[in-house]
C-alpha cells in the first residue's frame, strides 16, 4: 500500500492551485504523543474528497484543523484558499470556509446538573442569519424539507440535524468540511443533499472534504479519496485511480479490506518498550509515558 501514498508537495492539478494545502504539519493533543507528524495534503477546487479511516485515526482532528479550530504551526502550514486556516478569521466569518460537524444537542446549556433548554423555531434560527440570498435559503429549506414552525427542542435528531445543515450551508462556501453529518438523515434527504453538494462543486468550483463511515452511493459521488491510518496519510488519490475499486464491487468492501489489514498489522507488532515509543515525541522517551499502544495493557 505504501507505494500509493501521496505525500508530494505538488500544488497544482490540471493547472489549478490547491484550495486546501497542508504542508509538514505536526500536531498532538496536550500530554499525548503527536497524532500528525510531517503531514502533507493537497486538495483542489471542484473536488469532493472522501476522508476515510478507522475510529481514532484522526479524521475529526484533521477537519477541525482545516476549519481553523486549532492553531497548528505557522501561517504556511495549513492553508485554505491561500489563507492561513487559523489566523485569517475572515475565511470563516465571510462564509468561504464552512465546517459542519458534531451534533446539536437539545439543551443549550446547563446550570450545574440541570439542563437548560431554549424554545427557538427553525424559522427564528434560519432567518436570524443576515445577508443571505433568499433564493439559496428557499432552496435549502425545500431541499432539507424543513418545517419553519419546528420548535428546536421538540423535534427529532434528524429534524434538528436538517436545520443545523441548512444553517451551515446558507453562505455559498468555497470550501466545505463535513464530519459525518448525514448520519441522522433518512435516505431521501441524504441523497438529495449529496446531489446538492455535487452541483455546488460542478457549478461553483467549491471543494468538499467529507469524513464518513457510510459509503452508500459515494462511489459515483466522490472524485477523490484520502485514507488516514493513525494520523498518517496512507492514500490520497482520484477515486477513478484506486486500483482495488476496478476489481471490487463497492467502496465499502475496499475500505473494509484496508481497515482489516490495518488491524492485522497492529496485532503482528512485537510489544517492546521501544515500540511503545516509536513516534518521535517529546513525551515518548519513557516506557511509562501514556500512549495509545499502552492502553491495551492496562
Ligand atoms: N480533545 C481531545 N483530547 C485528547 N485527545 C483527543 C481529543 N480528541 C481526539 N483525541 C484523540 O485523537 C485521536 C484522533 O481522534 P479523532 O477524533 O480525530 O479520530 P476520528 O478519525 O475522527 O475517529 P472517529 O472515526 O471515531 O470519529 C484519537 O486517538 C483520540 O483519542
Amino acid at each position: 500500500m505504501a507505494d500509493k501514498v501521496s505525500r508530494s508537495g505538488e500544488e497544482e492539478e490540471n493547472g489549478k492551485s490547491s484550495s486546501i494545502s497542508v504542508s509538514g504539519m505536526q500536531f498532538g493533543y496536550d500530554g499525548q504523543p503527536p497524532l500528525f507528524v510531517e503531514f502533507n495534503l493537497n486538495i483542489f477546487p471542484g473536488s469532493r474528497c472522501l476522508l476515510v479511516g478507522a475510529n481514532g485515526s484522526g479524521k475529526t482532528t484533521l477537519l477541525r484543523i482545516l476549519a481553523g479550530k486549532h492553531m497548528v504551526g505557522g501561517r504556511d502550514v495549513v492553508r485554505v484558499l491561500n489563507h492561513s486556516a487559523f489566523h485569517d478569521t475572515q475565511l470563516v466569518c465571510g462564509g468561504d470556509l464552512a465546517y459542519l460537524g458534531g451534533s446539536w444537542s437539545k439543551t443549550i446549556g446547563s446550570a450545574g446538573e440541570v439542563p437548560l433548554q431554549g424554545d427557538f423555531s427553525a424559522e427564528h434560527m434560519i432567518f436570524g442569519v443576515e445577508g443571505i440570498n433568499p433564493i439559496r435559503r428557499e432552496k435549502l429549506i425545500e431541499l432539507l424539507d424543513i418545517d419553519l414552525q419546528w420548535r428546536m427542542h421538540k423535534v427529532s435528531d434528524g429534524q434538528r440535524r436538517r436545520v443545523q445543515i441548512c444553517m451551515g450551508l446558507l453562505y455559498p462556501f468555497q470550501v466545505l468540511l463535513l464530519d459525518e453529518v448525514t448520519v441522522d438523515l433518512d435516505v431521501v434527504a441524504r441523497m438529495d443533499l449529496l446531489d446538492f453538494f455535487r452541483e455546488e462543486c460542478e457549478q461553483r468550483g467549491a471543494t468538499i472534504v467529507y469524513a464518513t463511515h457510510i459509503f452508500d452511493g459515494l462511489e459515483t459521488w466522490a472524485t477523490h479519496l484520502a485514507y488516514i491510518q493513525d494520523g498518517e496519510l496512507r492514500r490520497s488519490e482520484k477515486l477513478s485511480e484506486v486500483d482495488e475499486l476496478k476489481s471490487s464491487t463497492n467502496l465499502l468492501s475496499v475500505v473494509e479490506s484496508w481497515l482489516r489489514s490495518e488491524t492485522k498489522q497492529e496485532k503482528k507488532k512485537p510489544i517492546t518498550a521501544s515500540s511503545l515509543n516509536q513516534k518521535t515525541s517529546p513525551f515518548g522517551s519513557s516506557p511509562f509515558t501514556s500512549s495509545r499502544h499502552m492502553a491495551y495493557y492496562r
